[in-house]
């Protein structure tokens, strides 16, 4: 498979003027792409996506034990940041915090400038439009084809079908499965149904991507393609988070990496390594 993808594809950002979620009646129009100076000016400028204020997450079913305790952390607009710790070190919790799956026992969350702890529940599809999710199992709809599983994305949102017919087949051009449209699941490579799950959490254009062992079942060579193209979604200006155990990848990569051990966070580091602290 030809890691060689391409495309047009440019992300919905998050309003410039209130760093709130745009309306989403407008996220098919696409804003104008990212140039590379845009998009370290908008860095430099450091709206945060995501940000934590001392969070504590503590699930009934283990009182005493806190799964995430009093953590403080912002990630900001077009960054690439890595969440590595050992199992049970409540990497998946804080993803399932970001999209308002479970909420926290103590502090605040914001995405962008969405308060996440009082958000209503009729507001967090809205939330979760704004924010690709990619997990380890890919979660495809078995019985139906490459085309159809990521066309369905647009459609449970409502999109036209010059929509769907539009930004299909772009964004299963950009990773690279332009000639698989019509095949179904059970006919792909692990690495092709990977591509698969992120052509559909990318083809809504969120301005966030959320990935949970995005590799874990994947060898380190298919690893390594399914990483850049998480690098390359990330250059049109995506912020993309990334939990992890892969240490190859991440000594590689060289990215901000945060750590979590226990539940704490115990290093926050730009360029960093997996490390052996966790
Ligand atoms: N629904 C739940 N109820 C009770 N405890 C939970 C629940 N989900 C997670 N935990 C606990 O919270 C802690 C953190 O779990 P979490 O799944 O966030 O870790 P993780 O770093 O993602 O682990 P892994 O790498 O194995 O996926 C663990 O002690 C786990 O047992």
């Amino acid at each position: 498979m030809s890691d060689q993808a391409t495309g047009s594809f440019a992300p919905i950002t998050f309003d410039q003027q209130t760093n709130r979620f745009p309306n989403n009646a407008d996220l098919s129009e696409a804003l104008p792409s990212f140039s590379e100076e845009d998009f370290e000016q908008q860095q430099s400028m450091g709206s945060p996506v995501i940000t934590f204020e001392h969070v504590t997450k503590v699930y009934p079913a283990q009182p005493n034990r806190p799964s995430l305790h009093d953590i403080s952390v912002q990630i900001f607009a077009g960054e690439f940041v890595f969440l590595v710790g050992h199992s049970g070190s409540g990497k998946s919790t804080f993803i399932r915090l970001i999209t308002r799956e479970i909420k926290p026992t103590d502090g605040k969350i914001y995405i962008a400038d969405e308060d996440l702890t009082t958000m209503r529940n009729w507001r967090v599809p809205y939330l979760r439009r704004n924010i690709g999710c990619v997990f380890q199992d890919f979660k495809l709809l078995p019985n139906k084809t490459v085309f159809e599983n990521v066309a369905f994305a647009l459609e449970v949102i409502g999109k036209s079908r010059h929509v769907i017919k539009t930004q299909v087949p772009e964004v299963l051009r950009l990773v690279g499965l332009q000639d698989k449209l019509n095949k179904r699941p059970d006919q792909l490579s692990g690495g092709e149904q990977q591509r698969v799950s992120i052509a559909r959490a990318i083809v809504n254009r969120p301005p966030l991507l959320v990935c949970d062992e995005p590799t874990g079942n994947l060898d380190p060579q298919t690893s390594r393609g399914i990483m850049d193209l998480l690098e390359r979604i990330n250059r049109t200006g995506t912020t993309v988070l990334v939990a992890t155990h892969d240490r190859e990848m991440v000594d590689n990569m060289r990215r901000r990496v945060i750590a979590l051990d226990n539940g704490q966070l115990t290093r926050d580091q730009n360029k960093g390594v997996y490390g052996y602290d966790v």
